[in-house]
């Protein structure tokens, strides 16, 4: 600690001291609940209570760097972390790709099944996209765009047949929901929505719905898979949840491998008519090798045989597919839902333009081309990721070099192995980029019109989904090749959920509606999770909502 202390005075960045790496997996284990504790009993200052906890950044938003600086140096024991908030500074380290790479080191934990388009860089890493980016296609997206409509409606009945009991299994909910888009876009594999407390039905003896739950198995457990791996995972004394998802690891392999078999056969049958994505996949690694297999070995580059995947790597990328498409989203689906609930008009400016495009009730007939009409839809993802985004931030190191960057027309020089850290949460939500409502949830904000154009639903501009101070997909190269695939999903699910419905919070004893609304909205912003990657909502569950169907 004190070198890296002596490092970050060196460099002249604001300093930030905290005495446990935030990597460290026994504290992102149990960190969490330590500092809560703490904080129970009045043990400890508010510095520990604030910047201990795991997903702080995503907790503090902005309000860290208005203490400490735009940009300033996290030190602990395990290394340096730059905490950067500037736009300029982000988008100056986005543009540097080989002076700024991914930090491999904090992605480790995704190599389950070894590397893959998430996990690598340099030449390896564009192997990994060239050949994994032909299965994100619009016909893909179609799919999804269908499934989507059918779980939204399935979790819709589920439930409004609940009401008047209010909805306490929304952040579980939602993530079976994902599942299951994902298992349809994945494998072609259809499964009717089912609700978390749900008693599982007929179809658990089938084999492709044992992966989806081995699946949820390992993404629920990926930390102690990551600290003990899936053998250590199984010893005597493991809990039984973790024995489960060290089974799971084998069980995820084998269906798998049986897919992408089955797939080969079907090709040397000339059989190709599969649009999912271990399909699409499959066929883009075959192709690669008949296209390197055609050219004459005395022509062949050293790069060629490099640019196909085998099977271990299709394996790796479709398992990082799962993991960076499945929680993600359901976060995010989870804090619509709660802002949704939060803000009522916004119910109703949202179902205005889902009436005004898709006339009929019946959500089988909803083509796939009334997505992109459907700008307030999306104006509402992006608002609830601007303030909850459960990546949080894009981590890169300086390994070994020593890159210059400029803040405020100074210069200043990264020590080696300065983890750099892009905060997604702080730029999304700085009063300097987004007004003095930046903490409001308005999903107005991304909606304009264009000059003299009368101010009509048809003539709406959605902004950009990337911008100088947006960036909750990322940006340039190692933009997310999800981002379609999740805006279709969340897109389907508004349009499904309030075409018909409106959604509010029970009332406590003694609160009012407008009180309980602002409770709802709060706890959304409460972000203090543990023992996982991703940053959720600390108590979904807390919110209980009740769905009814729309008067009128
Ligand atoms: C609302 C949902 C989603 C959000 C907010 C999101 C956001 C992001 C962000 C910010 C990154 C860059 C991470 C970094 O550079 O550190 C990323 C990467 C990635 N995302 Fe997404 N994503 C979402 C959904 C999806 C979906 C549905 C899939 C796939 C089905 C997916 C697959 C990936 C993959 C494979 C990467 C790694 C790409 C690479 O390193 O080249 N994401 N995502």
């Amino acid at each position: 600690l004190v070198s890296n202390q002596a490092k970050a005075e060196q460099a002249g960045f604001p300093i930030l001291v905290r005495w446990v790496t935030p990597t460290n997996p026994l504290w992102m284990i149990f960190g969490s609940t330590i500092v809560r504790k703490c904080r129970a009993l009045n043990i400890g200052t508010e510095n520990f209570w604030t910047y201990y906890v795991f997903g702080w950044e995503a907790n503090q938003r902005h309000l860290a760097h208005q203490k400490y600086g735009e940009v300033f140096m996290l030190v602990t024991p395990g290394g340096n972390w730059l905490c950067v908030n500037d736009a300029e500074v982000i988008y100056d380290v986005l543009r540097r790709r080989t002076e700024f790479t991914r930090n491999l080191v904090q992605f480790d934990v995704l190599n389950v099944y070894g590397t893959n388009l998430s996990t690598t860089e340099g030449v390896d890493w564009q192997k990994h996209r060239k050949v994994t980016a032909v299965t994100f296609t619009e016909k893909n997206n179609e799919l999804v765009w269908k499934q989507s409509l059918a779980q939204a409606k399935g979790m819709l009945e589920y439930w409004t047949e609940r009401a008047p009991q209010p909805l306490r299994t929304i952040g579980e909910d939602t993530k079976v929901f994902t599942l299951n888009v994902l298992a349809a876009a994945l494998f072609d594999k259809m499964y009717p929505f089912e609700g978390a407390s749900e008693p599982k039905a007929s179809h658990v003896k089938d084999d492709s719905y044992t992966y989806r739950d081995s699946l949820n198995r390992i993404l629920k457990n990926i930390i102690p898979l990551f600290i003990f791996g899936g053998p250590g995972l199984q010893a005597w004394w493991t809990p039984k949840s973790w024995k489960q998802a060290g089974e799971a690891v084998t069980i995820f392999r084998t269906y798998v491998t049986g897919l992408i078999a089955e797939e080969r056969s079907l090709m040397a049958r000339g059989i190709q008519d599969n649009r999912n994505l271990v399909a699409t996949l499959v066929r883009a690694c075959e192709k690669e090798e008949q296209e390197i297999n055609a050219i004459p070995l005395a022509k062949r580059q050293g790069s060629d045989r490099k640019m196909t995947l085998t099977e271990q790597e299709i394996i790796s990328n479709l398992f990082v597919f799962a993991f960076a498409g499945n929680d993600t989203t359901a976060i995010v689906m989870t804090h619509i839902v709660v802002d949704m609930t939060a803000h009522p008009e916004i119910q109703e400016w949202i179902a205005e333009e889902i009436h005004h495009y898709l006339p009929s009730a019946n959500t089988s007939e909803w083509a796939f081309d009334t997505y992109p009409k459907l700008k307030r839809c999306l104006a509402v993802v992006m608002e609830s990721l601007r303030l909850n985004h459960p990546l949080g931030q894009l981590a890169k190191t300086t390994e070994n070099r020593s890159p210059t960057i400029t803040i405020a027309s100074k210069a200043y020089t990264l020590p080696p192995d300065t983890s750099v850290h892009l905060s997604l949460s702080a730029l999304h939500t700085h009063s300097r980029y987004w007004g003095a409502d930046s903490m409001t949830w308005n999903p107005k904000r991304f909606i304009s019109y264009s000059a003299n154009a009368p101010k009509t639903i048809e003539n709406e501009v959605l902004a950009a989904d990337t911008s100088e101070h947006y960036l909750a997909w990322a940006w340039g190269q190692r933009v997310c090749p999800g981002k379609k695939f999740s805006q279709v999903e969340l897109v389907a699910t508004l349009a499904t959920l309030f075409y018909k419905h409106t959604v509010q919070p029970e009332l406590r004893e003694g609160e009012t509606l407008e009180q309980a609304r602002k409770r709802v909205y709060q706890a959304g912003l409460d972000i203090e999770h543990e023992g996982k990657i991703l940053h959720e909502m600390r108590e979904p569950e807390s919110t209980c909502l009740v769905w009814k169907e729309r008067k009128g």
